[in-house]
């Protein structure tokens, strides 16, 4: 999914934060009148109305209303005698990247841990595109507890076990640039493939920055000091986890949204904190689940790269110099 990245304590886009990124737009009341015979000859032009009024067991859609905050969908509540369903669509893109999504989604809901939303069904619009359509949530008005969250994180990472290695079964987004999550059986060798390896070719191909991609690669082929005495299994992560997908429902549970699903090292899931503002009290309750390895600070940075060099690739110069000092820094720091 494509992201701004708004983070209070970024630099570069203080002055983008919206003041109520989950606020709805004005709503569509509908007819309260049954389904007729020409609306029902309709449903199959309209898969989001049809799988509702089926397998959704409304029999009625009371109200439609936009939802903002998103960037690259349309995001809607539908309103039924049946609850409310939360959907997405995009008029361009094929099915393949809300599947993705919705993999993640069952993932993680599968964990029973932390609240996400459940997908119920993804499909081609017959005009071209795709939905998505998932469980409705009503966020609290709070952020959550910080602490329930780390504790809440780290069951999930604990639960979400893989037995086919690193990686997922589909690739998916990080941003809108593609990731790619081919198996492998070795943490070091999948981050540097596929994670800064991905991103460094990006750099080189679309700005032409033979500067960051060969000191990268250099910083790629030299990583396993960093990893020294550490037991890296699998886990089930986020992949995205920014303040923009963390949210609370209203019993102030943490709700975590919009993910880029892998099973990865654990401490790859704080790549984005430098978005996300987690604090004392959340690290402390993510560790007492799962207890922090030998060496993480010294890994911290090498886990943010990736997302610093994402954006750079995704929205320009702003963000070179933070990525090129974190290499550099490794580079210095491992002597090569
Ligand atoms: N299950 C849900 N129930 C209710 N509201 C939701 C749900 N999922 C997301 N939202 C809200 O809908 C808005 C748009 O969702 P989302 O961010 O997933 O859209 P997107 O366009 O796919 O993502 P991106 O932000 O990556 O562009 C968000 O502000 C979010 O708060």
């Amino acid at each position: 999914m494509a992201h701004v990245r708004v983070s209070l304590s970024s630099p570069f886009l203080g002055s983008l934060v919206s003041s109520s990124p989950r606020s709805l737009r004005r709503p569509f009341p509908l007819p309260k009148s049954a389904p007729s015979s020409s609306t029902m000859a309709s449903l199959g032009d309209d898969p989001i109305r049809e799988w509702i009024l089926t397998e959704g067991k409304a029999t009625e859609i009371t109200r439609i209303s936009p939802i903002g905050g998103g960037c690259i969908n349309h995001a809607s509540r539908y309103d039924t005698d049946s609850g409310s369903f939360f959907v997405k669509t995009n008029r361009r893109i094929g099915p393949s990247m809300f599947e993705g999504e919705a993999l993640g989604l069952s993932a993680m809901y599968a964990t029973q841990s932390i609240h996400v939303p459940r997908p119920y069904k993804v499909g081609p619009l017959p005009t071209g595109g795709s939905f998505i359509i998932m469980e409705f949530i009503e966020f609290g008005s709070s952020r959550g507890n910080q602490s329930v969250l780390g504790k809440k994180l780290a069951e999930m990472h604990k639960a979400g076990k893989s037995s086919k290695g690193f990686g997922f079964d589909v690739d998916n987004t990080i941003g809108s640039t593609p990731q790619i999550n081919n198996w492998s059986s070795d943490w070091i060798e999948f981050f540097v493939e596929h994670r800064l390896g991905y991103q460094l070719k990006l750099a080189l191909d679309q700005y032409r920055d033979s500067t960051i991609y060969e000191k990268g690669q250099r910083l790629s082929k030299n990583l396993q000091p960093l990893f020294e005495g550490v037991v890296i299994e699998p886990c089930l992560l986020h992949g995205d986890l920014w303040s923009g997908n963390i949210s609370s429902d209203k019993n102030g549970d943490p709700v975590i949204l919009d993910p880029a699903c892998y099973y990865g090292h654990n401490e790859a899931e704080f790549g984005m904190s430098w978005c996300a503002g987690f604090g004392g009290s959340f690290y402390s309750s993510y560790f007492e689940v799962m207890p922090k390895q030998p060496g993480f600070e010294k890994r911290r940075d090498l886990y943010m790269l990736y997302h610093y060099l994402n954006h750079y690739n995704l929205f320009g110069s702003g963000y070179r110099s933070s990525a090129l000092s974190i290499i550099e820094d490794y580079l210095r720091m491992l002597k090569v």
